[in-house]
């Protein structure tokens, strides 16, 4: 469903199960921080109003979202985590970077979730302009690091009740 046609943030929270026994990493991208950072800021607020504990959140930054990919991959393979979540912006430019750096950051995230056996949430706005990323980043659109972080821990939840 097209975001317009539906809040991002507009979930019923009483049907997101608790993420107090779960650890989360969180990989924020530094390209357009005025729109990661807000990014962030809605996957944390929303980590912690779902019980997960502080000190079961890990944060690293990264240059760019390209970059997202080998830092989800660095925190699976170095901290005992249950998701990661990761969040960028990648705002249309003159030329066709864009388009390669949406599809490798989409596959690459895909790569290292099935590598790890871990879900890893694709949080990465992909927007024509900044106006477009900013609705989507606590604006009229809601929070997509608020949608990412409730997906972490639904798809935590599913893990740990999948698991022999
Ligand atoms: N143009 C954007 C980028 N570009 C940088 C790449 O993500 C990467 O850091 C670089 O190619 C070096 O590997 N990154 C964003 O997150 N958003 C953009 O709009
Ligand atoms: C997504 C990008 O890398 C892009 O913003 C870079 O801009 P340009 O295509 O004008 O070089």
């Amino acid at each position: 469903m097209a975001t317009h046609l539906k809040n991002l943030s507009d979930f019923s929270h009483t049907i997101v199960p608790s993420g107090k026994p779960f650890r989360f990493g969180i990989v924020v991208a530094s390209w357009n921080v005025a729109v990661t950072g807000k990014l962030y800021q809605g996957a944390y607020d929303s980590l912690l109003k779902h019980e997960v504990e502080e000190d079961n959140i890990i944060s690293v930054d990264v240059a760019g979202s390209y970059e997202l990919i080998s830092g989800a991959d660095l925190l699976l393979s170095n901290k005992n985590i249950d998701a990661v979540i990761c969040l960028g912006c990648v705002i249309q430019g003159e030329t066709r970077h864009f388009d390669f750096i949406c599809d490798a950051v989409a596959n690459g995230i895909a790569q290292v979730s099935i590598k790890h056996t871990k879900p890893v949430i694709f949080g990465v706005l992909t927007t024509d302009n900044q106006e477009q990323a900013l609705d989507r980043a606590g604006g009229k659109h809601g929070n997509k690091g608020d949608e990412a972080a409730i997906t972490a821990i639904k798809m935590a939840h599913l893990h740990l009740s999948l698991k022999d």
